[in-house]
């Protein structure tokens, strides 16, 4: 499909494409991973142009229940698609290619995301990670042939980081032999599932399990919410969709509330643990995370998945910089193409660079995922800590990284780059999420500096470590690295670093042309002196800081610094006999500290009286409590000079002495009443987080209940789509 010529082709992109210095075939070989799966990509690409069905009003012009409506109706052809695919595949390697090609070519057709991705991406990876043979058995057909629409709910509204401190309860009833499920608090309401606000019919849901009277921490149950006929929400829960997001607007993300609801007990998933009838606890796993394994699979998957979402962000924005041309350089000749710009090469360049270093570090990833899984089947659980610090922090940086190129590639195309139909923004609002979920950035980092901490203990006892983390027994000459945060993430980057360039090398070792290697070697290159660049201070050895010396003796080298000051040169200093010292409010510099503070603060107080609607459109922007650290200047002039001309326009006419005192009454006035009053000015953060009460939970579950999707209970493309879709009608 993609191999014809195409007509009506840019000049200035054919241009550049024959400039290119290797054969794209090639390339696209290399990135599908061999010649046979790119025409097995290309076939399912042209089995689903000739079957899906295409937006006839662009996604973004629709309203939130039409783009919802419009994405079940398009996953709903698509899995049907995929289902029969699916059902001709006999091994596992097939199975694998064919999901993820599926997963890649999908996309294509949502500016958003479809409501069926938790089902793929942690539903039935949870059923393969948690259930027993026989449970496996049993849900994983239903699953994959979609008989079962399924979501993962364990984020609460009052914890997502913290999985301990999940507060649903599953309780067992030996004498019914099951679990009753319930939400005790508001902030124990299970809040962001993917897919639960409108789609699914069943949900993993993870609860802290209660027997005989103890409670033995979070499992996983899987769990049906809806009638599979009606689609009603079952007696003793409620459920709805969370409302509106920056992006995954049509995931129908949602919450659900537990009341006494009972589920057999067989819905635990029972592969690392069981209750047994007569409510006995059995423990399988040799590993107490275990339960955790769905996060670092998915955790695993996001480096793939952040390659491809900037592959088509920088593909995106390179082809238009070829396209685009600005500024007149020399008189009578054609404006340069922008992508001609060195500036704007540095904006491009390391967003390509970083696709490969994601991809090929992805694709070792993952094959490490496999062995450690491999090993766990036996009984050996070794590997796992490393497997889950080194997926904590790739999951990190990618998913931070890949936001940020994103960022650059939508600047890198002006103002067109700001329309949605650029796609930009949603790439953009698509993968500044998965930096939180699945786990948020600081957190996973802190899990690897945790395990580093440790490895290094190791180090220090002279104790064998992984060769992942060899390098720290290679790097114990302080010179080169040292245990302050800075050295542990200096340390991971050499990690990161080392793995793109190894990987790299043996991807391209054989097969692959030199003008290939070439481009890579570049490209790897790049990547490598880029971040050595960016992060230049990380890598200096010496802090140059009395208080972080590695050997601690911060009071010694705080005097030793202090001797050397030219004013301890002399006893006395001359102004001792010349000059009374001064007080320090008399220093100018002290009084520019000063006063530019207060300045500033009467001149946002002023402003917030008088000119209300400007307040609450900036305040909304950039939140009250940021005001006084407004960083453009702009936005402190316009402050200053509305408060200035307001305050004279309102005292003008009186004579001096009254204008003074008045100016006093009014700074007092505001003074107090800004302070007095300070959770009213905060209700124009309009913000469900930021309210003065801090009432959140109840604010958003509030929110929730307003969101119009929830006004049905169940929507229409349930009897449209999903219905006849799940009974083989469709
Ligand atoms: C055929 C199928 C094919 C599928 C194809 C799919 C195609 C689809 C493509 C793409 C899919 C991607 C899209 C998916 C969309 C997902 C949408 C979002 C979903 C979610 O967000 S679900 C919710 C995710 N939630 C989280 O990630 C929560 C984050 N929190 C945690 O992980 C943990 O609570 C914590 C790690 C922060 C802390 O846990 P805690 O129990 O308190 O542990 P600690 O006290 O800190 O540490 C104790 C000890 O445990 C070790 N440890 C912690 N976690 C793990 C682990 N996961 N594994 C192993 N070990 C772990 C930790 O290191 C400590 O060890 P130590 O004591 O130091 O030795
Ligand atoms: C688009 C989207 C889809 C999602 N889909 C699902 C889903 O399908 N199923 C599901 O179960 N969940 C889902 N989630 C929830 C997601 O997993 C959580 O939001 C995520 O794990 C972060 O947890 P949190 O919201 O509790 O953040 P918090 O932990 O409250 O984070 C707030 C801040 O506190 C900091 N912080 C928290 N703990 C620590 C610590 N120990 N040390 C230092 N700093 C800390 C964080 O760094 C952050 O800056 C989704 C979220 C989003 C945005």
């Amino acid at each position: 499909m993609r191999n014809k010529p195409i007509a009506n082709v840019n000049a200035d992109l054919l241009k550049e494409r024959k400039n290119c210095s290797f054969d794209i075939e090639e390339l696209t070989n290399l990135i599908d991973g061999g010649k046979n799966q790119t025409a097995r990509r290309r076939e399912i690409e042209n089995m689903l142009l000739k079957n899906m069905p295409f937006d006839i009003i662009p996604e973004e012009c629709l309203s939130a229940k039409e783009k919802y409506e419009n994405a079940v109706r398009k996953s709903v052809a698509l899995n049907k698609i995929g289902v029969e695919l699916v059902s001709q595949v006999t091994k596992a390697k097939e199975l694998s290619d064919l999901t993820l090609t599926l997963r890649r070519v999908s996309d294509a057709y949502f500016r958003e995301v479809t409501p069926f991705l938790l089902h793929l991406g942690m539903f039935i990876p949870t059923i393969l990670g948690q259930c027993s043979d026989e449970q496996v058995a049993h849900w994983l057909p239903l699953a994959m042939q979609l008989k079962i629409i399924g979501t993962y709910a364990q984020t609460e509204l009052g914890h997502g980081t913290f999985i301990r401190g999940l507060e649903t309860t599953a309780t067992y009833d030996e004498r019914t032999e099951e679990f009753v499920l319930n939400s005790p608090t508001l902030s124990s309401s299970k809040w962001w599932a993917g897919g639960l606000g409108k789609t699914a019919n069943h949900c993993i849901v993870v609860a802290q399990l209660y027997t005989k009277g103890e409670c033995y921490g979070t499992h996983p149950f899987i769990v049906q919410i809806r009638d599979m006929d009606t689609h009603m929400p079952l007696k003793g829960l409620k459920v709805g969709e969370i409302g509106p997001r920056l992006g995954f607007q049509t995931a129908d993300n949602g919450f659900l509330v537990f009341d006494n609801f009972r589920i057999p007990r067989d819905s635990l998933m029972m592969k690392h643990a069981k209750v047994l009838k007569d409510g006995t606890y059995v423990k399988i796993a040799r590993h107490s995370k275990l339960t955790y394994g769905t996060m670092i699979f998915v955790r695993v998957l996001l480096v793939s998945e952040m390659a491809f979402n900037l592959s088509k962000a920088v593909t995106i924005a390179v082809r238009y910089s070829a396209v685009r041309r600005q500024s007149e350089l020399k008189p009578n000749e054609p404006e340069p193409q922008v992508l001609d710009y060195l500036t704007q090469q540095h904006k491009l360049f390391i967003s390509i660079s970083t696709v490969y270093a994601f991809q090929f570090t992805s694709n070792w990833l993952m094959k490490t995922y496999h062995t450690v899984q491999a090993n766990m089947k036996h009984g050996n659980t070794d590997a796992l800590p490393e497997l889950h610090a080194l997926s904590s922090c790739l999951k990190a940086i990618c998913t931070s990284d890949c936001s940020a190129a994103i960022e650059q590639c939508r600047f890198a195309c002006g103002g067109h780059g700001y329309m949605i139909s650029s796609n930009l923004p949603s790439l953009y609002a698509f993968t500044t999420a998965t930096r939180t979920y699945e786990g948020d950035y600081t957190v996973l980092l802190l899990q690897t500096a945790r395990f580093l901490v440790k490895t290094w203990e190791q180090v220090e006892l002279g104790n064998a470590v992984t060769p992942m983390v060899a390098y720290l027994a290679r790097h114990q000459n302080r010179e080169a690295w040292d245990e302050s945060p800075e050295g542990i993430i200096r340390a991971f980057e050499a990690i990161a670093a080392g793995v793109y360039q190894t990987e790299s090398v043996r991807s391209v070792s054989f097969g692959q042309s030199d003008a290939i290697k070439d481009v890579m070697k570049q490209l790897s290159d790049l990547y490598l002196l880029y971040w050595s660049l960016e992060r230049t201070g990380d890598l200096l050895t010496t802090l140059k800081s009395t208080l972080g010396s590695y050997d601690g003796r911060v009071y010694e080298r705080l005097m030793e610094e202090a001797l050397k000051s030219p004013l301890n040169q002399e006893p006395v200093n001359e102004s001792f006999h010349n000059e009374p010292e001064p007080q320090v409010m008399d220093f100018v510099s002290q009084q520019h500290k000063l006063f530019i503070g207060i300045a500033s603060y009467y001149s946002y107080s002023m402003t917030a009286l008088w000119l209300w609607d400007i307040l609450t459109k900036v305040t909304s922007e950039l939140g009250v409590g940021k005001t006084d650290r407004l960083p453009e200047s702009h936005g402190r002039a316009v402050f200053m000079s509305v408060f200035n001309s307001e305050m004279e326009k309102s005292v003008s006419s009186l004579s001096a002495p009254l204008q003074a005192v008045l100016r006093q009454l009014v700074e007092l006035y505001l003074y107090y009443w800004t302070l007095e009053k300070r959770g009213d000015l905060l209700l124009v953060l309009q913000s469900t987080l930021g309210s003065y009460d801090g009432r959140v939970y109840e604010r958003l579950m509030e929110e929730a209940l307003k969101n119009p999707p929830n006004k049905e209970p169940v929507n229409e493309s349930f009897h449209k789509y999903l219905k006849p879709f799940i009974q083989g009608k469709l």
